[in-house]
């Protein structure tokens, strides 16, 4: 069976002898940092990591947050030694112990890294609070200076309460099911090829998704939805000497449950289409479709996993998105068949102008499918020489899971049987339940972060 001999992207394969990674920081000096005030969150690069096995000569107070909403907003768990989060030392403990010697930890930026943010917004039209949930509680945290913001969102969010005040927009109110502006949904693009590259990411413009307390365009707020996008287009778009909103775009929702978007979408201003480019491609990611929020993190996975996956190899990517993973391995290697399996409907769009901007061989066969993973996954896993898994927080479905170990016991047997026998591969079978059970699953974000 050819699914038996895949390989499964979220652990690289073993290589003996084992040896520990230690990761070091490279970073500005002690006496800048004596200051006690973080970097400016535009600064090129702050970070680099490489795996020399050196102690760390770094101080916690050198790769900390100082931000001042640290202690109320729910967003952040880590304020110091950003760039050795606790979780960094189990993935090298739980990697070394099954073998693998080549797990590596870039921490890429750790100011100003999120480029998508989802932001409630409460409080009233004078006084708006935009921001995230307090721990275990309803009360929306306004976090204007968040450290982990791009700069342009905590920009744009600041014109947006501008905006609301000017013009009496009333957020929402959860008791009452009241008021008109619910959520706000911020994606910085970071591509402006008419920049010089180094200009680019502190450039990024915002993507604003408004969600509105309307079922559509035509109920009688609508002319309050669209004074608003004009008022965030006139003075944040192309004619201001700053250019900071890319587009505006509205979501319908009256849900009084805790689901953020409606079903309903429509674009209002700007450009329809948003482009980034991470993993070597250019990609389009519509506001409706699922979006990392570390670009250059992401960017910097993708240039890593490509160089586990063979070239010519067929590829099948769950939880697939807009397919940007997938997408990313056909054009860099050449992939003979690429399989995106998504549930969201939405994200078939952008999966199309990404790939249409792609040079594919007329040989290979690139497709998006909207499925349910959990549904017999044996049928996707099938044929496959590679598996690619990114799934949301709560993690990999259990059949799922159940249809990985089955592949995954039978490579593992297939290669490591001779190597070092049934203890060996009982060894790596112990670390991987070890894993499972601690954390559900492997929580990449995290570790981006
Ligand atoms: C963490 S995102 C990853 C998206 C994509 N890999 C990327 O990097 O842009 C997880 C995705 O899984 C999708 N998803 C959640 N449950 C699913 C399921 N049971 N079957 C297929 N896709 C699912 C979500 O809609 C979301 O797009």
């Amino acid at each position: 069976m050819a699914a038996a001999t895949a390989t499964l992207l979220s652990l690289p394969s073993r290589a003996a002898p084992p040896s520990l990674t230690f990761v070091t920081c490279r970073t500005t000096s002690p006496s800048a940092i004596s200051r006690l005030s973080p970097p400016p969150p535009s600064s090129p690069t702050p970070l680099l990591l490489s795996q020399e096995p050196k102690t760390n000569p770094i101080s916690s107070s050198s790769c900390a947050l100082y931000c001042r909403h640290f202690q109320s907003c729910s967003g952040c768990t880590h304020e110091y030694n950003l760039h050795q989060p606790p979780i960094l030392a189990e993935a090298i403990e739980f990697f070394r112990d099954v073998g693998v010697s080549n797990f590596t930890f870039d921490t890429c930026r750790l100011w100003g890294w999120r480029c998508r943010a989802k932001l409630a917004v409460r409080g009233s039209s004078m006084n708006p609070l935009i921001g995230l949930y307090e721990e275990g509680t309803h009360n929306v945290v306004d976090i204007p200076e968040c450290k982990a913001h791009h700069p342009s969102i905590n920009a744009a969010v600041d014109l947006l309460k501008q905006a609301m005040a000017e013009l009496n927009i009333e957020p929402y109110d959860e008791d009452q099911g009241t008021g008109e502006l619910r959520y706000v949904q911020m994606a910085v693009t970071t591509y402006n090829t008419s920049l010089p590259a180094s200009e680019r990411y502190k450039n990024g413009k915002v993507q604003v998704a408004l969600v509105w307390n309307s079922r559509n365009e035509s109920s009688p707020s609508s002319e309050k939805l669209n004074a608003l996008a004009n008022y965030l287009w006139r003075k944040g778009g192309p004619r201001r000497e700053v250019h900071l909103i890319h587009s505006v775009w509205a979501n319908f929702q009256t849900s009084t449950s805790n689901v953020i978007f409606g079903n309903r979408w429509r674009h209002l201003l700007g450009e329809p289409d948003f482009w980034e480019h991470v993993g070597g491609i250019d990609v389009s990611i519509a506001p409706s479709s699922f979006g990392q929020a570390n670009t250059r993190a992401f960017d910097s996975l993708l240039r890593k996993l490509q160089k586990y996956v063979p070239y010519g190899a067929s590829v099948v990517d769950l939880y697939a998105g807009a397919g940007v993973i997938g997408l990313s391995l056909a054009a860099t290697r050449k992939c003979r068949s690429v399989k995106c399996v998504e549930v969201n409907k939405e994200a078939k769009q952008s999966f199309e102008k990404t790939a249409s901007r792609l040079e594919i061989d007329m040989e290979s066969s690139i497709s998006w499918h909207q499925a349910d993973t959990s549904k017999e996954p044996h049928s996707w896993l099938m044929g496959s020489d590679v598996i690619v898994v990114d799934p949301p927080r709560k993690g990999l479905d259990q059949s799922l899971l159940v249809a990985l170990q089955s592949v995954s016991f039978m490579k593992i047997k297939h290669n490591l049987s001779e190597r070092w026998g049934y203890d060996g591969i009982l060894q790596v079978l112990r670390g991987r339940s070890k894993w499972k059970r601690d954390h559900g699953y492997f929580e990449k974000e995290r570790l981006l972060c």
